[in-house]
């Protein structure tokens, strides 16, 4: 499978944060969910990916193009969702919809109108008017209309309700049918990752911390639960984010059969990808 993104050794300093050299590829016909704590570091990766923030040194490639050498011919070909701040609030949708198009050089009005329907919005209505979730699907209508192959968005479902949620979620398997294409979002809402991502990508501290495919990452994990009577300083190495309560002991673990055999009685539950973003993130218990 070829990949659609490539970044190498990319570092950005702040003067208190470092994006330390990270490396990680976006397959092609693949939804990757980028995760992590706050701050961990995901905008200014996606800042520095679309030359929006000066990295310091590592390379990209977009399409196979080194994007400092290609960025606006990779540009039109992005769709690319941030912060909404950057429509002007005094005009109309369609207004906006105007100062936008002349970008792409694959831009369709067809297109730009079966997206308004379809998302309920009026392009007569001003930009300053429109509730968080319409601006987001305002912008999703911009991103969709000039055949782009990967669409780039940081948080794009952060502050929308259950519904708008799973309406982008059903956009985004939707825009993913036609095959040649990639998805590329941030997200603090790991629930969004469950039905749509194929790969996840989990940043902290500025570091990858993996690269994994999401099916492949709920086989390795297991929930364990049972008697703290049967934690030692053996077998507490083979657990991850130990919690104990009256009830007993709870943890997470990537070494089902050693644990089976270490733990005898124990019992397993799947992980959810929360859980295992916390167990990396949340401080390393006993043993790791
Ligand atoms: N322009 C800037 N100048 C200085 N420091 C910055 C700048 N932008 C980001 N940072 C710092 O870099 C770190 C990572 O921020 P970043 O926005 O990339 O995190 P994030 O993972 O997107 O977090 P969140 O989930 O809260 O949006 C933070 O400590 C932040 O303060």
């Amino acid at each position: 499978m070829d990949n659609i993104l490539e970044a190498n050794g990319l570092v950005k300093r702040y003067p208190t944060f470092t994006l330390d050299s990270i490396s990680f590829s976006l397959p092609e016909g693949c939804v990757t969910g980028f995760i992590g704590a706050n701050g961990a570091g995901k905008t200014t990766t996606i800042r520095s990916i679309l030359n929006l923030a000066h990295k310091e040194s590592g390379t990209i490639k977009i399409f196979g193009l080194d994007a400092d050498k290609h960025e606006r011919e990779i540009k039109d070909r992005l769709g690319i969702i941030m912060d909404g701040s950057y429509f002007y609030d005094g005009l109309s949708m369609e207004d906006m919809k105007s100062i936008v198009a002349p970008a792409y050089s694959k831009w369709s009005d067809v297109e730009y109108r079966i997206y308004m329907e379809k998302f309920d919005l009026d392009p007569k209505q001003k930009i300053s008017t429109l509730s968080g979730g319409m601006k987001m699907k305002f912008a999703l209508v911009l991103a969709l209309s000039h055949q782009a192959e990967l669409l780039i968005m940081d948080e794009p479902t952060s502050g929308l309700d259950p519904l708008v949620r799973r309406q982008f979620l059903e956009i985004i398997m939707d825009y993913m049918k036609n095959g040649g294409k990639g998805v590329f979002f941030s997200t603090h809402i790991t629930s969004d990752l469950d039905k749509v991502a194929d790969v996840l990508i989990l940043i902290d501290g500025g570091k990858i911390v993996f690269q994994q495919s999401k099916d492949e990452l709920l086989d390795t994990f297991r929930i364990v639960k049972g008697s703290v009577a049967l934690l030692n300083d053996r077998n507490k190495r083979l657990i991850r984010n130990l919690k104990i309560s009256t009830y007993g002991f709870s943890a997470l673990t990537d070494r089902i059969a050693d644990v089976k055999k270490e733990m005898p009685g124990v019992l397993f539950e799947k992980a959810s990808i929360e859980d295992i973003m916390l167990a990396y993130v949340g401080g390393k218990s006993d043993g790791r």
